[in-house]
């Protein structure tokens, strides 16, 4: 499947079962082949200008190869810089150096000061990095990233690690590729952390293994198609009630900005009816969005209404006595913000959560998940996957760990990393607005998983069509999102329907 993510042991596991049954040698065949057509892909009408082809110590050198002994015979003026380790190559590298050696490739030992590449090809490191890149490779890896002429990785982008999307470390460095070719199925840490910057645009070749010797994946990359049964067109005869409601819970002193963004991200996502419950006395009506109603949460009636509980919330007593009040209710919930890091402090909270019976969603940013683990949000960053996982475990809730490649766990140990969006969405109140999204999508009585894949894509969506039109990423601002990922989520159901 086209969205099916591997761990690098997968990975490895696969090799090992294709290569039973080729002569040696084939799959790196194989490799150099379809890189090689790709790279040509890139040159398109720049296919005199050289290329430069970087060939490291391993098997991911010995693609290299294979793809610079292809150029040249496709008439590509193709030279390699190859470093070798202090460890004997494969057989199967050998045989690929042999053939680049026999042909017209050029070989260098060490980068000119400058040259007018058309392309480069990183084949330094692959899924077999072993710690940081220092030495010789570090400036090599320097020296691409300095360059202004579109990087193609060979596998993996030497330097990041494929499982988790961490530059290995310490002090290590990563090749910051624009387009990744990678090899017997795609890899989490492309599409995670670092991994977006580092790949570039993702092409993920199966070297013709036969899709019988490949294992259940580790995670899925989110698509449409995984909450598309979910979009459906309105029926004429529908009315407010049909859609559900969206009630916002937060919104202490001086803090009603985020439940507003929150609000309006779930009028926006399609809910009926939308309400601001403050836990203080706060503004009476949004003039901007005046069909948000407001009230005070102290004997709000939750009945029949999703709740999304934490934008601008504060930790005041008053805020716990809140949550807990949700914690225990039958509404479906998202918990966001500064209720998290109450859950984070509190086992008794903690367990109410992990108790619900209703669906229940928990957006967590890094630091927030860090405090829910009683980690470092370094220890999270390092492993996002696991991190979202065993949050979801410890919670029972659906959770979205939030970062570059936001990470969704179930509650079963499921994962899915989302594709969209981009760095505009680093600025505040972007995530009270994916709290509001994801409200309304529970509202309209989504299951909590879908939601949470389908409000991740759909905003992340939103943010891309906003830079689309030029809005951003640059000073793209959280109040913008609400109706681009209302055109989003009305484009998806047009094309469903
Ligand atoms: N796994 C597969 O099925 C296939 C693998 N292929 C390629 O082979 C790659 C994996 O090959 P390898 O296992 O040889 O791994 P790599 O080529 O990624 O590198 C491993 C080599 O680098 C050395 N090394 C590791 N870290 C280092 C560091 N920081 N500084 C200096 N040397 C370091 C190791 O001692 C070893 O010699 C894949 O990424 C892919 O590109 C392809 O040929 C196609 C098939
Ligand atoms: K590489």
């Amino acid at each position: 499947m086209d969205n099916h993510l591997y761990t690098v042991a997968q990975v490895r596991a696969i090799e090992e079962a294709a290569c039973a049954g080729l002569p040696p040698g084939t799959l790196m065949r194989r490799a150099g082949d379809a890189a090689a057509r790709f790279a040509l892909e890139l040159l398109g009408e720049r296919r005199d200008k050289p290329v430069l082809v970087l060939a490291g110590p391993g098997n991911n050198g010995g693609d290299a190869l294979e793809v610079a002994a292809n150029l040249a015979d496709s008439g590509v003026d193709a030279t390699v810089l190859f470093q070798p380790g202090q460890r004997e190559i494969s057989d199967e590298a050998q045989s690929a150096h042999e053939r680049a050696r026999s042909g017209t490739v050029g070989f260098i030992d060490m980068l000119p000061p400058s040259g007018d590449w058309g392309l480069v090809v990183d084949g330094l490191f692959g899924i077999g990095l072993a710690r940081p890149i220092e030495g010789d490779y570090r400036e090599m890896v320097e020296a691409v990233n300095a360059m202004r002429c579109p990087v193609l990785a060979l596998d993996v982008p030497s330097g990041l690690d494929a499982d988790t999307g961490a530059v290995i470390g310490p002090g290590g460095v990563a090749v910051r590729a624009t387009h990744t070719i990678t090899f017997l199925g795609d890899k989490s840490g492309l599409h995670t952390l670092d991994g977006r910057d580092s790949a570039g645009h993702v092409r993920v070749e199966m070297l013709g293994v036969s899709p019988e010797l490949l294992p259940p994946p580790s995670a899925r990359l989110g698509t449409a198609e995984l909450f598309a049964h979910r979009l459906a067109a309105r029926r004429h005869n529908s009315h407010k009630g049909s859609f559900g409601d969206v009630a916002v819970l937060g919104g202490a002193h001086g803090m009603a900005g985020a439940p507003v963004l929150a609000a309006r991200g779930a009028l926006y996502g399609g809910a009926g009816r939308v309400f601001v419950a403050m836990l203080d006395s706060g503004p009476g009506y949004d003039s901007v969005q005046p069909e948000l109603m407001f009230r005070t949460a102290d004997g709000f009636d939750f009945t029949g209404r999703t709740l999304v509980i934490g934008p601008g919330m504060g930790d005041s007593a008053g805020a716990m006595r809140l949550l807990a009040r949700a914690l225990d209710s039958d509404s479906p919930l998202l918990v966001d913000a500064d209720a998290i890091n109450l859950i984070g402090a509190s086992p008794d909270l903690l367990a109410r959560l992990a108790g619900r019976g209703a669906p229940s969603v928990l957006t967590p940013h890094p630091l927030e998940a860090a405090r829910l683990l009683g980690q470092s949000t370094g220890v999270i960053q390092a492993d996002r996957l696991a991190a979202a996982r065993e949050i979801a475990l410890r919670t029972r809730a659906t959770v979205i760990l939030k970062g570059s490649g936001s990470v969704i766990a179930q509650p079963d140990g499921a994962l899915v990393i989302n594709p969209t969006g981009n760095a505009g969405l680093a600025t505040a109140g972007s995530g009270d607005v994916l709290a509001g999204i994801c409200g309304a999508l529970l509202a309209q009585a989504w299951p909590a998983g879908e939601a949470a894949i389908g409000a991740a894509w759909i905003h992340g969506a939103a943010a891309d069509l906003l830079v689309a039109h030029g809005i951003g990423p640059i000073g793209m601002t959280a109040g913008e999102l609400p109706a681009a990922a209302r055109a989003v989520l009305n484009l998806l159901v047009a094309e469903v329907s």
